[in-house]
């Protein structure tokens, strides 16, 4: 790796934070949503999660064993400013921002820091949220304000964390805050599937807002770097030799990484393969258009180009064939061809006691390399960081487990592999691969899943008041490396 290799971890405000009602923060949806009954599988919210917020000290002394050179978190945007307008800012959220990217810098620890990590202030999505159109104002009203406060010492930013799992988890499935099924809403949108596609559009249009006012207004004076960070997994053919196959393969990649990769790293639009499916499968249902927004020729030259790296958070791989009716109940999108499932011979994230760590996630090194070269080249060359990449463990309520499991040599094993895997992309490949930051720091808040799901480097007790951090035995395989 290069000398000036960014190490790091990363972790997001809801996360992490805690204190979801304290010193005048505002709440988002990610407030609401898990105080709903039934949205979060063991019934738990962010409220206090890792309490960040009052032991931010032990976190940056956790990086600090860990010898990361880099921190990547994410600001909450209804802590700095509660009404979302940045006339009425909340002096403690800034202040606590200061203390937490000044605590780091005094530790040699730069801060990489995500604007948005999917806790959208309450207030904007009760106007509408990523669904109207004011949004886009907004979000830069919002990165303005947090390039004025802090980007005299933050030099690396990332506007949106992967916008395709937002679109399609909160405004699809509903299964993330807000909470849309797609539902009819005469107000926004037409069309029962219309609403991912909407958000999708408002989300690249903030983002390149964001990157166009950082240019303008920014860039001279804090010389920083900013782009966007986008979700992928690998995806191959079932069958290599059937065409079918690798035409649902490359579907997948397209209406997924490509979704927002080709508008940003490419020519300002969708996939050419997403817009003409879209279109017909719009029409047979009637429609007269593409329930997928059409880009104008303004807002593609606005969008295109409108990155300093490509932030790639990356976990597991699929295999990909054509969908048929037998396998259509599984489509994750009813816009979506491509029927995608693992290589049964894969091993699974997991542990002795619960072999299912997340239910998606596969542990194939393998992908990660070939990801790395299909974005390379696709996207001309990119400089790429590695914003997220990391292995979990399960613990039911019914079947606890061993939440601490210190031992974790699974994840030292994914951690060595797939890093061995993204060397080979960059020594051998060429790729231009400038860091990587693992998934995550400590265990926390994984959304749906609560606290049942654990991705840490450091256990922490949800049970102890004071949130006791511990490192697992990942924590000191992660270092080494590091250190050599
Ligand atoms: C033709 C149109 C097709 C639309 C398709 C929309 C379908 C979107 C659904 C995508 C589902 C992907 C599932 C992937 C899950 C993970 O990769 C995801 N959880 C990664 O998120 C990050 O991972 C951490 C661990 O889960 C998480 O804690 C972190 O906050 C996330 O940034």
């Amino acid at each position: 790796f290069r000398k000036d290799f960014m190490w790091g971890a990363a972790t997001a405000s809801y996360q992490i934070e805690g204190a979801w009602d304290k010193d005048g923060k505002g709440q988002s949806i990610w407030d609401t949503y898990a105080h709903t009954e039934g949205a979060i599988e063991d019934g738990t919210n962010g409220d206090i999660t890792c309490d960040t917020y009052h032991k931010y000290l032990e976190d940056i002394k956790m990086l600090k064993r860990l010898k990361a050179t880099h921190y990547r978190f994410s600001l909450s945007w209804s802590r700095l400013l509660p009404t979302a307008d940045s006339s009425a800012p909340n002096a403690a959220g800034v202040a606590f921002y200061n203390k937490f990217i000044d605590g780091l810098l005094a530790n040699n620890i730069k801060p990489c820091v995500t604007l948005y990590h999917w806790d959208l202030p309450q207030c904007v999505q009760d106007k509408g949220g990523w669904q109207s159109e004011d949004v886009v104002e907004k979000f830069k009203e919002y990165a303005d304000f947090c390039f004025s406060q802090f980007g005299d010492r933050v030099k690396l930013w990332v506007t949106i964390n992967e916008p395709h799992v937002q679109c399609g988890f909160g405004f699809g499935m509903g299964i993330h805050a807000p909470g849309i099924k797609g539902q009819f809403s005469p107000i926004y949108h037409t069309d029962p599937m219309n609403a991912c596609y909407q958000v999708s559009r408002t989300m690249l249009l903030s983002h390149a807002h964001t990157y166009r006012m950082y240019s303008s207004k920014y860039r001279a004076k804090q010389n920083g770097l900013i782009s966007i960070t986008l979700n992928s997994d690998w995806c191959e053919p079932k069958d290599p030799s059937n065409p079918d196959h690798v035409k649902a393969a490359q579907f997948y990649i397209d209406a997924t990484l490509g979704w927002f990769a080709h508008p940003i790293f490419k020519d300002g639009d969708y996939p050419d393969s997403m817009k003409e499916h879209i279109l017909e499968m719009s029409k047979a249902q009637g429609l007269k258009n593409s329930r997928l927004p059409v880009l104008s020729e303004q807002e593609k030259n606005l969008i295109k180009g409108t990155y300093d790296f490509f932030g790639l958070n990356h976990y597991t791989t699929r295999l990909a064939e054509q969908i048929t009716d037998e396998t259509q109940a599984f489509a994750i999108h009813p816009d979506m061809p491509s029927f995608v499932y693992p290589d049964p011979s894969w091993e699974r994230a997991g542990n002795d006691r619960l072999p299912i760590g997340s239910e998606w996630l596969f542990i194939v090194p393998t992908g990660l390399r070939k990801l790395l070269n299909y974005i390379s080249k696709t996207y001309g060359d990119p400089s790429i960081i590695i914003t997220e990449n990391g292995c979990s463990t399960k613990h039911s309520v019914n079947n606890p487990g061993d939440t601490k499991q210190l031992e974790d040599e699974q994840r030292c094993r994914f951690i060595t592999s797939y890093l061995n895997e993204a060397l080979k992309a960059h020594l051998l490949d060429g790729v231009d691969l400038r860091g990587y930051f693992l998934w995550t720091l400590m265990d926390n808040f994984e959304w749906a899943a609560g606290y049942t799901e654990r991705f840490g480097l450091y256990h922490v007790d949800f049970e102890d008041p004071a949130r006791t951090r511990t490192p697992r035995k990942s924590a000191a395989t992660f270092t080494k490396i590091i250190e050599e």
